[in-house]
């Protein structure tokens, strides 16, 4: 039951994660970061697990979660990529910082 409650939880907060609300700074992080591209043949060198919230969308919606912490850890990724991969007060790293404060305020309510 309560995993019910979790999961609308987080559906809900992906939801305002990928809204238009912040689509000047979600867009980097909306589909699968594709390194031809983007012109980073060195992002899958950087990148070990590739996550983006379309691949946590899909899997919530697969069932793939069996817990809450599984879906926060995976939207945790996808900033720790966007960190590594692109270094601090670049564009994209302000962006994934904006992003992730949504998700933290979002996360505490
Ligand atoms: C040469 C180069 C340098 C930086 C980037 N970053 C970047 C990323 C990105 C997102 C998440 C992530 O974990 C890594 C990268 N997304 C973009 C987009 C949508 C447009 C322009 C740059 N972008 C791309 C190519």
């Amino acid at each position: 039951k309560k995993l019910l409650a979790d999961l609308r939880f987080a559906g809900q907060t992906l939801k305002e994660l990928t809204s238009k609300k912040h689509e000047t700074y979600n867009y980097p992080f909306l589909e699968p970061v594709d390194p031809v591209a983007l012109d980073c043949p060195t992002y899958f060198d950087i990148v070990k697990i590739p996550m983006d919230l379309s691949t946590i969308q899909n899997k919530l919606q697969n069932n793939q979660y069996n817990a809450l912490e599984e879906f926060y850890n995976d939207v945790k990724l996808v900033f720790k990529n966007c960190y590594a991969f692109n270094p601090e007060n670049t564009p994209v790293n302000l962006m994934g910082h904006k992003l992730e404060a949504i998700f933290d305020k979002k996360w505490l309510d």
